[in-house]
């Protein structure tokens, strides 16, 4: 059996399209999830193994490593994808808003990298760890600051745990600006947000995918933070 690839919110939209895209690929799929949404039944049925991961505390991400540690012997990649679009103007209290953004997008993938990295070891070739960052790394946020704060740790993590885990595992990240909208995103604020990048189109899930592909098939980029932003920085 070969070894599976770990996708951290793998229920709905980015991470479920790529379990679905890994399926489809024969390539074993651990999700974890927060929400039961009905596509993790589906995932089940069609042989992922999903675990319940609901992040809050260190606590959570202990007992999450343990889990995944006792559903595999070895790992072929870690996708960091889980994910907390919040804002300061959505939350009174920042200080906490700041700890949870730092939680699910930098301490659970730090917690994971170095929790997991002998079941990345013990992959028969070459494993990989790709953390799902965003655009505002590059250029900071106002209306969510926090959130690109914890997107930019995550960011820099890319580096140093490529220099730490080559040759055997490669780290790399993935930055992309709008890949889909929420079903809550009123028709003035997608006309805005295409009018953002270049391209101006809403791509959709498999080009997050293609740069996964791109990565997982690759023996020699590491270190490295792949843009899929259809130009933003050029606007
Ligand atoms: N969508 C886009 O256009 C863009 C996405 N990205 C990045 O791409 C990745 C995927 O994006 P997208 O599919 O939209 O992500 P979502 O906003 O759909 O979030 C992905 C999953 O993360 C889970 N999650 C959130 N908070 C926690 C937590 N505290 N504990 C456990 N799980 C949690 C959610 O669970 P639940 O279902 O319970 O809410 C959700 O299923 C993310 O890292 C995102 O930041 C970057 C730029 C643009
Ligand atoms: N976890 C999430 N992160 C982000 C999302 C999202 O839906 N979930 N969406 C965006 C936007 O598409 C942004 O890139 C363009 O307005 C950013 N991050």
């Amino acid at each position: 059996m070969s070894s599976p690839v770990l996708i951290t919110g793998g229920a709905q939209r980015i991470g479920l399209a790529l379990a679905q895209h890994l399926i489809a690929e024969h390539v074993p799929v651990i999700v974890t999830y927060r929400t039961r949404h009905e596509a993790i039944d589906t995932l089940e049925a069609a042989g992922a193994i999903c675990l319940p991961a609901d992040i809050r505390t260190d606590e959570d991400i202990a007992q999450l490593v343990s889990r995944v540690q006792q559903h595999c012997t070895s790992l072929r990649a870690i996708v960091h994808n889980a994910s907390s679009w919040d804002c300061e103007e959505l939350n009174a209290d920042w200080a906490t808003l700041f700890d949870n953004m730092m939680r699910i997008h930098a301490k659970l993938p730090y917690l994971l990298n170095l929790g997991l990295v002998d079941y990345l070891e013990a992959h028969d070739g070459i494993a990989d760890i790709i953390h799902i960052t965003d655009y505002v790394v590059e250029k900071g946020s106002p209306k969510h600051i926090a959130y690109a704060a914890s997107k930019a740790a995550l960011d820099n993590m890319t580096r140093s745990f490529s220099a730490r885990f080559a040759p055997k595992i490669k780290v790399n990240a993935i930055a992309p600006s709008l890949i889909i909208f929420n079903e809550h995103d009123t028709p003035d604020y997608k006309a805005k947000t295409l009018k953002k990048s270049l391209m101006g189109i809403e791509p959709g899930c498999q080009e997050v995918i293609n740069s996964i592909e791109l990565i997982l098939n690759s023996r020699y980029i590491t270190g490295r933070s792949i843009p899929v932003d259809g130009g933003r920085h050029l606007k």
